[in-house]
């Protein structure tokens, strides 16, 4: 409810002078400070609440990020945007959670990466971040309680899947834990001693030369394209070469500090790339749910219609399905699946119950809160 004292003296505000203003200013920033502050002492509590219940008790609870950033998001009586206002409490929630317990979050570098922004995106600037140059490495310190977290890209809306993620989940006993959706803007990216009439040579990485394909025919059709290990590579590099220039992302420009020639390259303007969140524990449901599974089939005809059967009969919502060669002998395939739903509901378990019985190998990967920034 508004308070009259901030109400404007008149309905444009007019009769204020600046200063007035500022004063109000002033004063909502210390009401939101209390307000924040009694937020934290009240997270503090439920760390120890949570303490009390087990010793190894779990501070960080996507499925209650998810539920509170939603209500926010509901709520919101603008003018700021949605995600900004979601933005904001993002922050607040990473800061509370740091002082229940800082988070040591574990992302495939190097720095300035895409991932990077998404591990920032999904826990804030409170929780302690560190690059990893591989993503077999981020599972391995997870895995080894090195890290709490990990974050890894596994599919790319123009490109498609990413090939070393879903192996390493063949390998390990991880569970996904949350998801977080990226929009992947493109920029040209300089140092200050290139021109851009002298650009010869463009570094990226596969993938965003790839994404970039249509858009560099048409303004650098003569620049060699050469691929390197990560977006944040090629920034890297052009930061000490002339005539050459960086498909990067806003992390990598920042962090190298290179001119932007071009903004928004990709080809696809809803560019988007989808990264994992992988921890060692089960998420209860948030109310919007995905669960990911590896099914291996045995090699006989119908196997795969046998496998996604029964999620069209219990009316699941199968938004992904992928196949690998299994590691296991040649011409073995295994079945990468999402849909939406959560382990606990009914339906999910009935569809599940028919899977276990017609796979030879079924490994359920996590159930977790859909990304919701
Ligand atoms: O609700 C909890 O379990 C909390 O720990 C509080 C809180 C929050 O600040 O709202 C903090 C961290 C969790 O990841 C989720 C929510």
């Amino acid at each position: 409810m508004k308070d009259d004292k901030y109400a404007p003296h008149n309905e444009d505000g007019s009769d204020e002078d600046l200063n007035a203003l500022r004063e109000r200013i002033d004063d909502l920033d210390h009401r939101i400070m209390a307000l924040i502050s009694e937020r934290a002492e009240c997270a503090s509590t439920v760390a120890r609440v949570k303490l009390a219940e087990s010793p190894e008790a779990i501070f960080y609870r996507p499925e209650r990020e998810a539920q509170v950033l939603k209500r926010i998001m509901a709520l919101n009586p603008g003018p700021l945007a949605n995600e900004e206002m979601a933005r904001l409490f993002r922050e607040i929630m990473s800061a509370c959670l740091a002082l229940e317990k800082p988070l040591r979050v574990a992302y495939l570098g190097p720095e300035g990466t895409f991932t990077q922004q998404a591990a920032l995106k999904h826990f804030g600037d409170s929780a302690i971040c560190t690059p990893l140059p591989a993503i077999d490495e981020v599972f391995r310190e997870v895995e080894a309680g090195a890290v709490n977290y990990g974050v890894v890209p596994v599919e790319n809306s123009t490109e498609g899947i990413v090939n070393h993620t879903l192996d390493s989940f063949m390998d390990s006993s991880l569970r996904i834990c949350g998801e977080v959706v990226l929009r992947i803007h493109h920029h040209l990216l300089v140092g200050e001693n290139t021109r851009r009439d002298k650009v010869s040579r463009i570094y990226s990485h596969s993938q965003s030369l790839a994404q970039c394909r249509k858009w560099l025919d048409a303004h650098y059709p003569h620049a060699e394209r050469v691929a390197v290990s990560s977006n944040a590579e090629a920034a890297r590099r052009v930061k000490s070469e002339w005539h050459t220039a960086a498909i990067a992302g806003d992390m990598a420009a920042r962090l190298y500090a290179l001119e932007r020639l071009d903004e928004k390259i990709e080809d696809q303007p809803d560019n988007a790339t989808r990264f994992l969140i992988i921890g060692n524990h089960d998420v209860p449901p948030s109310g919007e749910d995905r669960t990911s599974l590896v099914a291996a089939m045995r090699n006989q005809p119908g196997a795969l219609h046998d496998l996604i059967e029964p999620f069209q009969r219990h009316e699941i919502d199968m938004t992904r399905l992928e196949t690998r060669p299994s590691r296991h002998g040649a011409w073995n395939y295994v079945f990468f699946i999402d849909f939406r739903g959560h382990l606990e509901d009914p339906r999910v378990r009935a569809a599940l119950d028919e899977v276990h019985q017609r796979a030879s190998d079924v490994r359920l990967l996590g159930s977790y809160p859909m990304g919701v920034l």
